[in-house]
């Protein structure tokens, strides 16, 4: 994109479970302050980081626009909102594996009620197996509510730099699932909401460019790949029962062999140690051939 081979998208795997933010730390985006619960500790270059387009009072009701002025530092208490307890853990790594195998891409009414969407699974609006719930957030939207702070408004997160990182793996997870399902990879043609649909150019970027034309992978597109791991899907109940029952029956069908080949060698061993006439066939003796003498004469 650059041309620059030393330019990188940093990105952070928030789906790492637990109540930890891993890259909160002073030489990364900055640890909690030790004077402010809701700061950023005064060793992080980003504790006086500020905030700009705050006031949205004024632009809602005075229809003023935001003019860059910097207002409050920005405020980060990750795992803190003790009145959402479902916000204070992050993603876990099967959430991230479970939303990879959503088929749709998208589903009607292409929202953040649509059921059995990956776009409204990565977005965090359902479980991450698809399903619709109202009360859940998950993945993206979870990792902003777990910041619980400037990265957790929608108005205002755009100024914690964690926003940058947050959507790059967001991106990530986006560009995986483009290249793991290319034939249900279908952008909704129509009734999606307004702006949404195909053809239509998102707004604000300059030189228009339509939702399809970005609907490819990364690579495709901008030239660039993401650099991860992905975890691996676990494995389901009904997997685990298929393969117990497989296993069962070739350890039954390799003993049935052993010990069909044990019986028939031994079998075979035995038959060549046996005289040609078992006993219940009459032999030669005197007898006989005495009979068989006067027989012939006769
Ligand atoms: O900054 C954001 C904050 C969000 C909060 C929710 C939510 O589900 O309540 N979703 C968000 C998206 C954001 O981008």
């Amino acid at each position: 994109m650059l041309q620059d081979p030393s330019f990188a998208l940093p990105y952070w795997n928030f789906a790492i479970g637990g109540n930890r933010c891993d890259i909160c730390t002073d030489d990364l985006m900055g640890a909690r302050s030790s004077f402010d619960l809701n700061g950023i500790s005064p060793n992080s270059i980003f504790s006086q980081w500020r905030v700009i387009c705050e006031s949205v009072e004024d632009y809602d009701t005075l229809g003023t626009i935001c003019n860059n002025t910097e207002t409050s530092p920005i405020r980060r208490n990750p795992a803190g909102n003790v009145a959402r307890p479902m916000v204070q853990r992050l993603p876990e790594p099967k959430d991230v594996a479970d939303c990879l195998e959503v088929n749709m891409f998208d589903t009607p009414p292409f929202y953040s009620t649509s059921t059995e969407s990956f776009r409204n699974s990565i977005e965090g609006y359902s479980h991450p197996q698809g399903t619709y719930d109202p009360v859940v957030r998950s993945l993206h939207n979870l990792a902003h509510l777990f910041l619980n702070g400037t990265g957790g408004q929608t108005h205002l997160s755009p100024n914690d730099p964690i926003f940058v990182l947050l959507h790059t793996f967001t991106d990530a997870i986006f560009d995986e699932w483009l290249r793991r399902h290319p034939e249900s990879a279908v952008y909704p043609l129509e009734n999606a909401p307004i702006g949404h649909n195909r053809e239509y150019n998102m707004v604000p970027f300059w030189p228009p460019v339509t939702n399809v034309e970005m609907f490819v992978t990364a690579p495709e597109n901008l030239g660039y790949s993401y650099e991860a791991d992905w975890p691996a899907r676990p494995i389901t109940l009904t997997e685990i029962i298929s393969i117990t029952v497989v296993s069962a029956l070739i350890v039954v069908a390799v003993i049935f062999s052993i010990t069909t080949c044990a019986v028939r060698s031994k079998a075979s061993r035995m038959e060549g140690r046996q005289p040609l006439l078992g006993e219940q066939y009459q032999r030669y003796d005197d007898h006989d051939r005495h009979a068989v003498k006067t027989q012939s004469v006769v």
